[in-house]
């Protein structure tokens, strides 16, 4: 039976898509393909069309995966005022505008799926949906990012530069149009936003969570991290609370008896801890042609046999993180003392190596939040310690490395 799928997009994800439709099940073929420039050479035998605006009226079915933000949004929003269903991979467009995306569900009688914009292979969202009846969720944690895990691995194993790295995530396909999104950690953030609304129905957007990218991190972590034994993973968290659910996203140390250490490259991870269930573990790739046109393309065989996303009834607002503060224990690293001295952080709590200065100790994700900008314009790095060692230990390995450095600088 011919469904009318209309696609947006025919890049990295929309590709995928198509080949798993071409080579599975040819009535899952779109009828029309919206693409944008004139001039790109394309395959000659595929229905390509310029005109976004008649293929939203016309199709049954809208398969959006364009890189722009806010025209996927126009897009999306049409579909659904139409009473249409949509299926994206946009995680910037669902977690800035879940509220009103389950409402225009609810008005319209139109459906949205959009599994691939989580973990794009993990099917988290789904899993949620569907796993947790008479139960309660308690903690999500994991790695949300495939470009951002695959430049921690090269500079760990092949001793890249960032730079370097993630020029290869965006030859693979990895990457966002905007790269800055993926080692900022803003695109994680966009996808705890969404998990958190489908495992606790709370709205906390982009900007409520404190979220640290990798930017800053240098060759001084790199040998700290191999000094500890440990090593450092982009890790989003959300955690249900005696108040509420508080979040947060940061570089961790990571040691080798945490699962999430093993997790490498374009690969991606969730744990979720529930009531009846304990732990579970998924590991899966989180980025990438296949693996996210796959999760498009077994959207698309759900939306057709008649799944939907089930939305409490209330529709979730927008809410603070509670506790609004949470202590983390840090590293925080910049070239001077004089930039860390600026936090009110005094000298005596400074260790200097030989082309960096630390500081490590207790911060408040409060008091991040309100010097976050700061941090990004002294290219502060931030590692959260977590639970594998302590500060003491830290510490020691930091004073060690000093003073190997000095050796070195004397030789
Ligand atoms: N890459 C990945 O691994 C993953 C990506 N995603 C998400 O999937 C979506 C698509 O990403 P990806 O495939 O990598 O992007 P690409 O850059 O590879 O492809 C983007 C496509 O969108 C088209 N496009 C851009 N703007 C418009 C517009 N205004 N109207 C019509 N078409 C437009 C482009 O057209 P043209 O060909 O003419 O340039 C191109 O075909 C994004 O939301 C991304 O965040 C989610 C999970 C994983
Ligand atoms: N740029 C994203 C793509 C998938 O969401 C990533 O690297 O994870």
């Amino acid at each position: 039976m011919n469904h009318k799928i209309g696609l947006m997009g025919f890049g990295v994800v929309g590709q995928g898509y198509h080949t798993i439709a071409e080579s599975h099940d040819n009535d899952l073929l779109p009828y029309q393909i919206v693409i944008k420039e004139q001039n790109k050479s394309r395959p000659q035998n595929l229905p390509f069309i310029f005109n976004a605006e008649k293929l939203i009226d016309e199709a049954e079915i809208g398969i959006e995966l364009i890189s722009d933000s806010d025209a996927a949004y126009k897009f999306i929003r049409a579909f659904l005022e139409r009473g249409k269903r949509v299926i994206t991979a946009n995680k910037k467009v669902i977690a800035a505008n879940l509220p009103e995306l389950i409402a225009l569900q609810k008005q319209y009688g139109g459906s949205i799926l959009y599994e691939a914009a989580v973990a794009a292979s993990i099917p988290v969202i789904c899993n949620l949906q569907t796993q947790y009846y008479g139960d309660e969720i308690l903690e999500i944690k994991g790695i949300l990012n495939g470009s951002s895990n695959y430049i921690l691995s090269q500079i760990f194993r092949h001793n890249l530069s960032l730079h370097d790295a993630l020029a290869l995530a965006q030859k693979e396909g990895f990457a966002e149009a905007d790269p800055s999104f993926d080692i900022n950690g803003s695109d994680v953030a966009s996808k705890l936003t969404i998990l958190i609304t489908h495992a606790f129905n709370e709205y906390h957007p982009e900007a409520s969570i404190p979220f640290y990218g990798i930017e800053a991190i240098g060759s001084e972590e790199i040998d700290l991290a191999r000094t500890l034994g440990l090593t450092i993973k982009l890790i989003a968290s959300a955690t249900k609370t005696a108040e509420g659910v508080t979040a947060y996203i940061f570089p961790t140390f990571v040691d080798s008896s945490d699962a999430i250490s093993a997790i490498e490259w374009e690969y991606n991870c969730v744990k979720i801890k529930s009531k009846n269930l304990g732990e579970q573990f998924f590991k899966g790739k989180g980025a990438g042609s296949l693996p996210t046109g796959s999760a498009v393309y077994s959207d698309l065989v759900k939306m057709i046999a008649g799944f939907k996303y089930q939305y409490a009834e209330n529709i979730p607002k927008e809410t603070e993180l509670r506790p609004i503060s949470t202590i983390l224990t840090v590293t925080m690293k910049t070239t001077h003392g004089d930039k860390l001295k600026r936090y009110g952080i005094n000298e005596a709590e400074i260790i200097h190596t030989a082309d960096a200065a630390w500081f490590v100790g207790d911060i408040t994700t409060e008091f991040f939040l309100a010097n976050k900008s700061a941090f990004i314009g002294d290219a502060i790095s931030i590692i959260n310690i977590g639970s594998s060692v302590t500060a003491e230990t830290v510490k020691k390995a930091l004073i060690k490395l000093k003073y190997k450095e000095h050796l070195l600088i004397s030789e």
